[in-house]
């Protein structure tokens, strides 16, 4: 089967910063992937390189069999990003339909995707009136509207209370029954537990990429933040000069 998303040896540098160093990463379709690590460890940046707007120093980065961003991937490709990407002086249904009409997608697509996201209730309200977690569940909205078959989100679930937090996780499962790959990004560990298979980022290098299970066992504990702590401490030991004595 070929692989969804296949990342070798990529380095990306921001400004004088050397932000991924090297990282590589295979996944088969239908499989969400947790992407997660401290604040500025690299993931949204990673996440920019799957879907090809990210400027890459070396290594290549395969999406669906073609270099990311190519103009064939346009369609097959969603991206939620962290910033609003909907506009606030239309409705919730007026940026849905806008962007279904520019993706070629009906307006009853444009109406499900809203459902989709829980916002039936406020499809005729301004997305500008809307809260933080609303705003957010209208950027997904539009993201699902091409039913891409990989979908990258950008810490799609901040803001949201447990419940739709809940309903979000059953639909991106659902997707990936139906053969999406999800790239997922948080910084919370509790949705770790979630994903299929866990990349583990600290400082622009995956430090684990393993599923939830794995990596419990590995670490011999059942929770998640504390196995990540065990491996950074793990991988710090690795990395410091053995002692001379
Ligand atoms: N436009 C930019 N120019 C230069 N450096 C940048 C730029 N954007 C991000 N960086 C730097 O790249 C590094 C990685 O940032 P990135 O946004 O990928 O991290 P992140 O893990 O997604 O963080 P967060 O969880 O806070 O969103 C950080 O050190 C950041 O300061």
């Amino acid at each position: 089967m070929e692989a969804a998303i296949a990342v070798r040896d990529l380095v990306v540098d921001r400004g004088k910063r050397r932000v991924l160093h090297g990282v590589s990463f295979t996944t088969s379709p239908g499989t969400v992937v947790g992407l997660l690590g401290p604040s500025g460890c690299g993931k949204t940046t990673f996440m920019r390189c799957l879907v090809g707007v990210q400027k890459i120093g070396s290594g290549t980065v395969t999406v669906l069999g073609q270099p990311a961003g190519s103009a064939s991937l346009r369609h097959r490709v969603g991206y939620l990003t962290q910033a609003p990407s909907v506009y606030a002086d239309l409705t919730v249904r007026q940026n849905a339909r806008y962007f279904a009409s520019v993706l070629g997608v009906s307006g009853t697509a444009a109406d499900q995707a809203i459902v989709d996201v829980g916002l039936a209730t406020h499809a005729d309200q301004l997305v500008g009136a809307l809260s933080g977690g609303q705003h957010a569940r209208a950027s997904l909205a539009c993201a699902l509207l091409s039913r891409p078959e990989v979908l990258v989100l950008d810490e799609p679930t901040v803001g949201q209370d447990p419940v739709l937090r809940e309903e979000l996780w059953a639909q991106f499962h659902a997707l990936a029954r139906a053969g999406t790959t999800l790239v997922v990004s948080s910084h919370v560990m509790d949705e770790a537990g979630r994903c299929d298979r866990l990349l583990l980022m600290r400082d622009g290098r995956f430090v684990a990429d393993d599923p939830p299970a794995a990596l419990r066992a590995a670490t011999g504990t059942d929770d998640l933040e504390e196995a990540f702590l065990r491996i950074i401490r793990q991988s710090a030991a690795a990395a410091a000069p053995s002692e001379v004595v």
